[in-house]
């Protein structure tokens, strides 16, 4: 028998993604009840079909070659990966694609769970198509947030809709690693996928319309170009794709707009008129927030003309124009994570969960009225000065705050200073070690805006430079915080004495 709940809750967190959790968890330590709304699994993307199964996949391969850039340890290396192995502990990361941990975790700590899809019908007010077959009528006494997550870009190519393509869900939940693999899309998703599949065994072809990871700094790019084409793959860049057709065997040809041709490194083209023939196609175009389908025309939000839907959120992650949202009243609509389409990362998302939790239960409590003022623990002010992002390729490429352009066209009076990265750390760290390092710095206050870091293992090198831009620390202070002797933090020594201390 079906059965129509009503039930009341303080806060509603539509989504149960890495940071539907962490909006929840906060809430409930400051002393509110809280539900959230799960139509799949509790973890969301970064748990089964993102962070964990893709840095699973890659980091057997990089373990591997690191062994192989030392000697000594080259000449212990005798076999190349173990694909079922690799497959095998992915499958450890994402608990065989089961929630049981998760929901344990969320029980625990004291937060409602209910299995299905959410949507919102009024201010407060959220219905719920239960997995259980039940219907639920919810109302938040307080706040309703939305961490609905994002959906993959389809990009304009013909043929697409016709055929069975892997988006980022498929790729990192194969069974199986195929002959021939084309990757459409150059960015982050695009370029670790390549590269694992690449080291799994397949022959893969990567096609992207502009240059490899066009968003980072273009040395740092090339570094990362010269890596994937060391593991065999092809990469046809500033190409567009025409079409995709599905063969009689079964493989996919993609018939491609031809590249400029000119150009080195990350930004080589193809040749014109190319087509390709792979066995799988991996579709990696990017994402936009999950925003569909979940009632927020009922509350006064829609797409505009022509555009796309999107949330605009202030820095608490109240959502502006929405019914009755007004901070002067009574705030109750919060979008937190890829559903508030700031940098869709799992660490910034969760870094906006814990400022929008604590927000509510700061505004539930009467202890805050209005904006709080940026730094303090409500207001996600990271987001406007250090978003920090690591590409786990091999190379890795890590990169925190303003690029030069971005700081340009932010108005401050930027410089740069980069280097190879050629330390004793890194001699040591690897035969033949290649890295760049690069620091943006703001000339009217001497203090970092953004740093980029590329090479062997230097994702780990990148928290400093996060806390250096976070902490504003001034250059002829970061002059006395010294690198230990041989790491690759040397480094930073290098980059300050280049910009002349
Ligand atoms: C291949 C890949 C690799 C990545 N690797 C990294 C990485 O290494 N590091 C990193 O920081 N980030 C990485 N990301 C990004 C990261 O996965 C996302 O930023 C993160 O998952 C966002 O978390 P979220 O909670 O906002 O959304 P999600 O994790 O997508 O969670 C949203 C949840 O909401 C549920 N939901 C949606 N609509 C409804 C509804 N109406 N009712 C009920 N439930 C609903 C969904 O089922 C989902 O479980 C990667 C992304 C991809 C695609
Ligand atoms: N290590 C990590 O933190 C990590 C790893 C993977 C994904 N992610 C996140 O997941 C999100 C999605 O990743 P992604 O790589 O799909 O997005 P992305 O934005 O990084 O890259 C998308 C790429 O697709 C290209 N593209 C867009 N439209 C196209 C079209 N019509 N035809 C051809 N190419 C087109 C873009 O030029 C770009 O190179 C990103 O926001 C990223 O931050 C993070």
């Amino acid at each position: 028998m079906t059965l129509r709940l009503e039930r009341e809750f303080d806060v509603i967190v539509i989504g149960a993604g890495a940071v539907g959790e962490n909006v929840a968890d906060r809430v409930v330590r400051g002393g509110l009840t809280a539900v959230l709304i799960e139509a799949e699994l509790v973890g969301g993307e970064c748990s089964y079909w993102a962070c964990m199964p893709s840095k699973a996949l890659l980091r057997p391969g990089t373990a591997l070659h690191g062994a192989q850039t030392v000697p000594g340890a080259l000449e212990a290396v005798t076999r190349t990966l173990d694909v079922a192995a690799v497959l095998k502990r992915r499958d450890y990361f994402t608990s065989n694609w089961q929630d049981d941990g998760q929901v344990k975790w969320v029980e625990d700590t004291g937060i409602d769970l209910i299995r299905g899809h959410g949507w919102i019908t009024a201010p407060r007010q959220v219905e719920v198509a239960g997995l259980d077959g039940n219907s639920y009528a919810l109302t938040a006494r307080h706040a309703v947030v939305v961490a609905t997550g994002s959906t993959p870009n389809q990009p304009p190519v013909e043929g697409l809709q016709d055929i069975e393509y892997w988006t980022t869900r498929e790729a990192t939940s194969a069974r199986e690693v195929p002959e021939r693999l084309a990757v459409l899309g150059g960015g982050v998703a695009g370029v670790e996928l390549a590269q694992a599949y690449a080291r799994l065994g397949a022959a893969v072809t990567l096609v992207a319309r502009g240059a490899l990871l066009g968003a980072f700094p273009e040395p740092a790019a090339e570094l990362v170009a010269a890596g994937l084409r060391a593991d065999g793959v092809d990469l046809r860049l500033h190409t567009g794709t025409r079409s995709v057709s599905e063969n009689d065997d079964g493989s996919l040809t993609l018939v491609l707009d031809g590249g400029s041709g000119g150009g080195t490194g990350a930004s080589a083209g193809a040749a014109a008129g190319a087509s390709l023939t792979a066995d799988k196609l991996l579709v990696t175009t990017g994402r936009h927030p999950a925003l569909e389908g979940i009632g927020l025309d009922s509350v006064g939000i829609s797409a505009p003309e022509g555009g796309p839907l999107r949330l605009t959120t202030d820095s608490t992650g109240l959502v502006h124009r929405a019914a009755e949202n007004e901070v002067s009243g009574s705030p109750w609509l919060y979008a937190a994570g890829d559903a508030a389409g700031r940098a869709m990362l799992t660490h910034q998302g969760k870094y906006g969960a814990r400022a929008t939790g604590d927000a509510i239960a700061a505004r539930a409590k009467g202890k805050l009225t209005g904006e709080p003022a940026p730094w303090t623990g409500f207001a996600q002010t990271a987001y406007d000065h250090a978003v920090p992002n690591v590409v786990f390729t091999d190379p890795e490429l890590a990169n925190v705050g303003r690029t030069k352009a971005q700081a340009g066209k932010d108005g401050f009076r930027a410089s740069t200073v980069e280097l190879p990265i050629q330390v004793s750390g890194s001699s040591l760290h690897a035969e033949n070690y290649e890295g760049w390092a690069q620091l943006v710095i703001d000339e009217d206050r001497k203090v970092l805006l953004g740093a980029t870091f590329a090479g062997p293992d230097v994702a780990e090198l990148l928290h400093a430079a996060t806390i250096a831009i976070v902490g504003e620390v001034p250059l002829d202070r970061l002059w006395h915080a010294v690198p230990s002797y041989p790491t690759i933090s040397e480094v930073w020594l290098r980059l300050l004495e280049a910009y002349g201390l």
